[in-house]
Formats: C-alpha cells, sequence, structure tokens
C-alpha cells in the first residue's frame, strides 16, 4: 500500500503564523502544505509565494476553491509556486474544462472539492471524465458543525474512481487512521494540528496513525451525552463567542464561586418570595438538569435556601439559576452546590404556589425554554436554544481550541494584539 500523504491546512489570515506553524507541523511529519482558504483570502497569492519560498522541498496546495475563471485562477496560483490547486466539484463543467486546461499549460494539478455537492459519486465520476487528478472527499467546517462525517462521505466514494481520494474535514489521529483504511490517499487536517499549542506533537499523532491504519470499535454515544460532554470541556465565554454575543444573561453571578452546572432547564415562573413552585420544580426535573427560576427579579425575598439546595442535589440536579435572591449561602457555600443568582437576602417568603413549571419564561433578560441548554460558570449564564445545542457545543469547542494556540503564542512572548494583527482588523468604515 502507497504511503498516504498528510496535507496540514493553514486555516488562518495571518502568513507570518502560518509559516511557524507550518513549520512546525512539518516537524511532525506532513507532507503538503496548504494555503486555506481564509489564508488565501486574507493575504492573497502572497501567501502561496511565501509558503513556496518557506519550504522548497513540500508541495504548496492552494485551496482557492474556484468557483468562476477556472483558468485564470489556476494560472495565479500556479505562477505563485502552488503544485495543487483546489476547486469546488459543484462549479459549472466549463470552469472544470477550462481549470484543468490551464492546469495542463502550467505543470500544475488540480484536487476537486466535494464540498456541498449533492450527488458525490456521480460528480466524481463526471470530474475523472474532465481531467481531474484527485477528489477531496471534504465535509466543510459549518457542515460538521451540524454533524456532518467525511468518513461518511469518503465511503460511499470507495471504488468508484481510479483517481487518487484525498479527505478532509474535522479530522484527528483517530478518523485519520480510519480514512486511510477506508481508501483515502491524501489526509487533510486543519483545526487539530494548526490550533493545537503543541502543532508538532498533533501532527505526529496523526502522521503515526495514518501510517498504521486501522478501523476502531468506537462506542455509541447518544446525542443529549454528546452535548452535555462538550458543554462540560468549554465555558461559558467560549459559549457566548460560539453564539455571537447572544445567549449571556445579565445581573447574575455565581454564589459559590468556582463551580459550574452544564444541563437542560426546567423552568419556573414565580412571585417575588412565593417558593412553592421552585420547590415542587425539584420533583419535576431528571438528573442532569438545572432549574431556572424567574421570581420577577425580587431581589429582597429568596424563594431559595439550602433545604431546597440539599433536595435538588438528592434529586440528581445539577445547578439552580435563579433571577431573584437566595438564602443560606454559608450552608450553600459549603455544599459546594453550582447557585446562581442575582442577590443574596435572608427572609424567605410564603409557598403560596404561584407560578408555573416548564413554561417559556425571561431569567435575567434572556428567553427559556424547558429543554434548553444552560453553561453557567464565574464568569456568568449562558441558554442555548436546544434546536442548536449540538452545533453551538460543536462550536464552543472551536472557539476552545483556537485560544489554545493564541495563549501558546502568547507564552512564547508575542502580544494578543500582535498574535492576532488586531491594528489591521480594526473594523474600517
Ligand atoms: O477547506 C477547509 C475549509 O473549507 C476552510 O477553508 C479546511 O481546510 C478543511 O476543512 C480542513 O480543515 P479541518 O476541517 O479544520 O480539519
Amino acid at each position: 500500500m502507497a504511503t498516504p500523504t498528510l496535507q496540514v491546512a493553514l486555516d488562518l489570515l495571518e502568513i507570518d503564523r502560518a509559516v511557524e506553524i507550518a513549520e512546525e507541523a512539518v516537524r511532525g511529519g506532513a507532507d503538503w502544505i496548504e494555503a486555506g482558504t481564509p489564508l488565501i483570502k486574507s493575504e492573497g497569492m502572497q501567501a502561496v509565494r511565501t509558503l513556496r519560498k518557506a519550504f522548497p522541498g513540500h508541495e504548496i496546495v492552494a485551496d482557492m476553491k474556484v468557483a468562476d475563471t477556472g483558468a485564470v485562477e489556476v494560472e495565479m496560483a500556479a505562477k505563485s509556486g502552488a503544485g495543487i490547486v483546489c476547486i469546488l466539484a459543484d462549479a459549472d463543467d466549463t470552469v472544470i474544462a477550462e481549470a484543468v486546461r490551464s492546469a495542463r499549460k502550467y505543470g500544475v494539478r488540480i484536487m476537486a472539492d466535494l464540498i456541498n455537492v449533492q450527488d458525490p459519486v456521480s460528480r466524481s465520476r463526471e470530474l475523472e471524465a474532465l481531467g481531474v487528478d484527485y477528489i477531496n472527499a471534504h465535509v466543510g467546517i459549518d457542515q460538521q458543525m451540524i454533524g456532518g462525517s467525511s468518513l461518511d462521505l469518503l465511503r460511499r466514494l470507495a471504488g468508484e474512481v481510479s483517481i487518487p481520494i484525498a479527505v478532509a474535514g474535522g479530522l484527528d489521529a483517530e478518523t485519520a487512521s480510519e480514512a486511510v483504511a477506508a481508501g483515502a490517499l491524501i489526509v487533510i487536517v486543519g483545526g487539530n494540528i494548526v490550533k493545537a499549542a503543541d502543532v508538532t506533537g498533533a501532527a505526529r499523532r496523526v502522521r503515526e496513525a495514518i501510517d498504521r491504519p486501522e478501523i476502531r470499535p468506537r462506542e455509541e454515544e447518544s446525542p443529549d451525552a454528546t452535548i452535555r460532554r462538550l458543554l462540560e470541556a468549554v465555558s461559558a465565554p467560549n459559549v457566548t463567542d460560539a453564539m455571537h454575543r447572544k445567549g449571556a444573561m445579565t445581573g447574575i453571578v455565581s454564589i459559590c464561586g468556582r463551580v459550574k452546572a452544564v444541563g437542560r432547564a426546567v423552568t419556573v415562573r414565580t412571585i417575588a418570595g412565593d417558593w412553592a413552585k421552585p420547590v415542587e420544580a425539584i420533583n419535576a426535573a431528571v438528573p442532569g438538569d438545572v432549574l431556572v427560576i424567574s421570581n420577577d427579579g425580587g431581589t429582597h425575598i429568596a424563594p431559595w435556601g439550602e433545604l431546597a439546595t440539599h433536595s435538588a442535589r438528592n434529586r440528581g440536579i445539577v445547578g439552580i439559576v435563579i433571577d431573584g435572591a437566595v438564602r443560606d449561602v454559608d450552608d450553600i457555600r459549603e455544599m459546594g452546590f453550582p447557585v446562581f443568582a442575582r442577590g443574596t437576602a435572608p427572609n424567605a417568603g410564603e409557598p403560596k404556589g404561584f407560578g408555573e413549571i416548564n413554561t417559556e419564561i425571561l431569567c435575567c433578560g434572556q428567553e427559556v425554554r424547558p429543554g434548553d441548554w444552560i453553561v453557567a460558570d464565574e464568569s456568568g449564564v449562558v441558554v442555548i436554544p436546544r434546536e442548536r445545542a449540538y452545533e453551538i457545543a460543536r462550536r464552543a469547542m472551536e472557539v476552545k481550541k483556537t485560544e489554545e494556540r493564541i495563549r501558546e503564542e502568547i507564552r512564547r512572548g508575542k502580544t494578543l494584539s500582535e498574535v492576532t494583527e488586531l491594528l489591521k482588523w480594526e473594523k474600517r468604515h
């Protein structure tokens, strides 16, 4: 079997960082270096020229995602030093044919990217007939966030074309190994190498995995378990970043300091000082839930205290969020239980029974529906609409990964504005 090629996709915005990361990836065993689409859009063909110069012994791939004017764009990439140019498989046949003619003229190869192609098998056969050199079984980053799998796409192509197949889309060492076992000759990895603090180590793990391809049995995980696992690994700030700064409650703090709660919301609406519905809601919850209580924002009288916390914990509830006050703070702190509230007050009210359980509520400025996901930590409380929970959990994880590399570059001596080229990216009006 031919040795698989490892292509590192430099999906970054800054060429200097890209070169540094590519050097580390090459040390870990990357063969081909891809100027990723975001890098090309940010830096233009200069990105390809710089990579060509910095890595004379390596193939440079220009991920142009060509959609029109196939000949011109291939010529640009070829003259800048790319040996392989990526085009969109979904582009019209006239574009593909022109791209192929241009590639032959300038001595480069064409990789067709199957992103968003409706019938990948028949399109791949057509692309082969049009003279494309490689097919890329690619599921894009946004599609990955809602569960798209490049391995599934790759498996559909097995045996359907005779040109080499590349695979890309969220691969890590484990899935890259499976991809080679499923027939991929080129393995393209972006985020799981370039966002790592230790890029060389991450590339080496993928290299070793693809050199010993195997299909490992994977344990099935329910969608809820996946969402919980991902959300438990990220912070409330990671989640709001993933939601374009939406979802955060205002004016609420952690009563117990460094605690975290992740779970589906059981909602309660009551009036200030009426603790009947909040306490009854404990029985409506299942283990892993978070009680979210709207209390008309009353902070002078507490609908929640130590006995309720004790009872909630026994029930398996993992957190309490109150748009109002809490009491018995010393006892709750001793329990170390995640309670988030607007404030504290010593007096309780009466169990009058006003309000409802599991209806839509407003809590600290955010709409919360039963079953929405809550992520609460020392930075605050964020609500994730239940229908987007998987996507947001995946995106929050990407935010966390991106920060890992930035943190590492700061540790090495750059300032945050240098790493992110802040001045260059200030909004122009
Ligand atoms: O082509 C890519 C994407 O469309 C952004 O330009 C990526 O390079 C490709 O998906 C590989 O990156 P990961 O999915 O992060 O491994």
